[in-house]
């Protein structure tokens, strides 16, 4: 193994010492240990690179991110317009804040603005150890703003390579640590991931895993070639000391690519924390840049030439989902048009249409309830039908089906008690999204709210064809489940424009409305026979439903 390393490889080694502290913290605590970044970076006001790329980043992939701020920049997607550097003692404050207490696996490095911080950060990491460093060895930013000037080149070089089990320079970085050597082509790159390795980095990465696993890895380079001149593909290079690996990807075309090689870096360091060994650490971190980058690659903040992206792809410039309505309304259950498809080719119109007939005839919320449809003409229908909903002010909601809902951005799902437990549908679609659980007993009920549900589905409380083997419950069964439950209840099986107003009569406190499927679509009228149920209930209801 290369001398120099920052892993303690004493007979008593730093993983064996972790393991055994956990544990006693384990104990202590009845914890478990969660993998831990810290990144010693500079801040961005403009939350697109450094110190913010980093915590998102580790965020979104799963691991806990401590922080160490060398340097405060005002910065926005302009430029950088001003850098503030943190006193060195505060610097090494802060680090020893951290790693005297915390149980740091990794340590990430990007802005380091000076010779002294590089050294308290060295002398930091003699004396705590941690399994692996990553340096990010930033020096411009991406709008060209120097942010570690020529002075500090040769510490780098000569102190912290050495140091680093892998160094992520782009191709302006590389070339300034190799004095300025012209880089211009994938062989440029090769020969440059070469010369660092020279330089070190040398430390053997380790896995911190059983033996069998403990795939002890040389110091590693990774050039980044995303500013390579003519090339359609974005291609960074991987050398280990033994063997150069091209990491190939499209180039995604987007202005929104600040911060990509703080994120990078960061996700390279969050993927060593969990264990991973290098290489596929680097492939992983590159692949969850590539789609951030194609997730955001429309998303507009800053009025700059660069701007940043959406780590947690969550956000949608101009989305439906800003327009969505507030949280669920129980009211909404009032008239629940529940679609078939089968019934709506029967009649020769598109789900989109009957849809819209229903919503434009009165109905209140829509579920998509298509049992035979693949999967991705199910997600395109519950795109356009999303669409028409959102339109309108009216929930949407997916049968069964929870992938097809988050990756439609539906409004929730309708799950009954073979499908997926609404805990886990819970859990999977988060606070806000709607989620309906179909009852017949009290038990169900009660396990409904237990598991987050939102309202409760109730039949069948009449014979139905629409749903095979459906046990029909009865109004007395609908009452038992009402009863039950603090949770908005909706009914459902065989009720249509004759037997609607008698369910709602029932002045059940909690019933909220009728869901309904050949009543509205085995017709050959949806907006009328929607509108004349929708009449109906409004009749029955004016003094019942509450
Ligand atoms: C509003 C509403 N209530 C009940 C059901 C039935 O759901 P489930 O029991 O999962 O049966 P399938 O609809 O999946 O056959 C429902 N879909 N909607
Ligand atoms: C899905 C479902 N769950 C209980 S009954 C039923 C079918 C309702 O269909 P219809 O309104 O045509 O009776
Ligand atoms: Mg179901």
């Amino acid at each position: 193994m290369a001398s120099g390393g920052v892993i303690l490889s004493n007979s008593f080694s730093f993983y064996q010492k972790r393991i055994v502290m956990s544990s006693r913290m384990q104990e202590k605590n009845g914890g478990a240990s969660i993998p831990h970044v810290l990144s010693v970076a500079g801040s961005d006001s403009g939350a697109g690179a450094g110190i913010q790329a980093d915590l998102k980043a580790c965020a979104a992939r799963g691991v806990y991110c401590s922080t160490v701020i060398t340097s405060v920049t005002a910065q926005n997607t302009v430029g950088v317009q001003a850098v503030h550097a943190v006193p060195e003692d505060f610097v090494a404050q802060q680090l020893k804040s951290v790693l005297s207490d915390m149980q740091v696996d990794v340590v990430k490095t990007g802005m380091l603005p000076s010779v002294g911080v590089v050294k308290v950060l060295l002398q930091s990491l003699t004396e705590f150890s941690v399994r692996a460093l990553v340096v990010d060895p930033v020096m411009v930013s991406t709008s060209g703003d120097v942010l570690a000037g020529p002075s500090i080149l040769s510490t780098f070089r000569e102190e912290l390579l050495p140091m680093a089990n892998i160094v992520t320079p782009n191709i302006k970085e590389a070339s300034a640590l190799l004095g300025g050597i012209r880089l211009e082509t994938v062989a440029d790159m090769r020969n440059a991931a070469e010369l660092l390795h020279a330089l070190g980095p040398r430390v053997v990465y380790d896995t911190g895993f059983s033996l069998g696993e403990n795939l002890l890895q040389n110091g590693n380079v990774l050039v980044k070639g995303g500013d390579l001149p003519d090339s359609l593909d974005a291609v960074d290079i991987f050398f280990n000391g033994e063997h150069f690996y091209e990491l190939r990807s499209s180039r995604i075309k987007t202005r929104n690519t600040h911060g990509t090689g703080c994120t990078l870096a960061s996700c390279i360091a969050a993927e060593l924390a969990k264990g991973s060994p290098m290489l596929t650490a680097v492939r992983v971190a590159k692949r969850y840049v590539e789609t951030a980058l194609e997730y955001s690659k429309d998303i507009l903040i800053g009025n700059g030439i660069q701007g940043p992206f959406d780590h947690l792809l969550r956000l949608k410039s101009g989305s439906q989902s800003f327009h969505r309505k507030d949280a669920f309304n129980p009211s909404d259950l009032f008239l629940y048009a529940v679609t078939d498809s089968g019934m709506n080719k029967k009649w020769g119109r598109s789900m989109v249409d009957a849809v819209a007939a229903a919503i434009q005839g009165g109905a209140t919320i829509v579920q998509l309830r298509e049992k035979d449809a693949e999967t991705r003409d199910f997600l395109e229908t519950a795109k356009s039908c999303l669409a028409v909903c959102r339109s309108h002010g009216v929930p949407l909601l997916i049968n069964d089906r929870v992938d097809v809902a988050l990756a439609s951005d539906a409004d929730g799902v309708h799950v009954g008690q073979s499908d997926m437990p609404a805990s886990v549908a819970r859990t999977l679609l988060g606070p806000e999204k709607i989620i309906g659980v179909s009852c017949k007993t009290i038990e169900q009920a009660q396990q409904a709210w237990i598991g987050g549900a939102d309202y409760i589905g109730s039949g069948g409380v009449y014979s139905t064809n629409t749903k095979a083997n459906n046990p029909t419950i009865g109004l007395d069964g609908l009452k038992t489940v009402c009863s039950a439950s603090k949770l908005p209840v909706v009914a459902i099986g065989g009720i249509n424009a004759s037997n609607a107003g008698t369910v709602i009569e029932m002045g059940l406190p909690n019933l909220k409305g009728v869901a309904v499927v050949s009543a509205l679509f085995d017709r050959e009228n949806v907006l009328a026979e929607t509108k004349k149920l929708h009449a109906l209930l409004m009749e029955a209801s004016s003094s019942k439903i509450q």
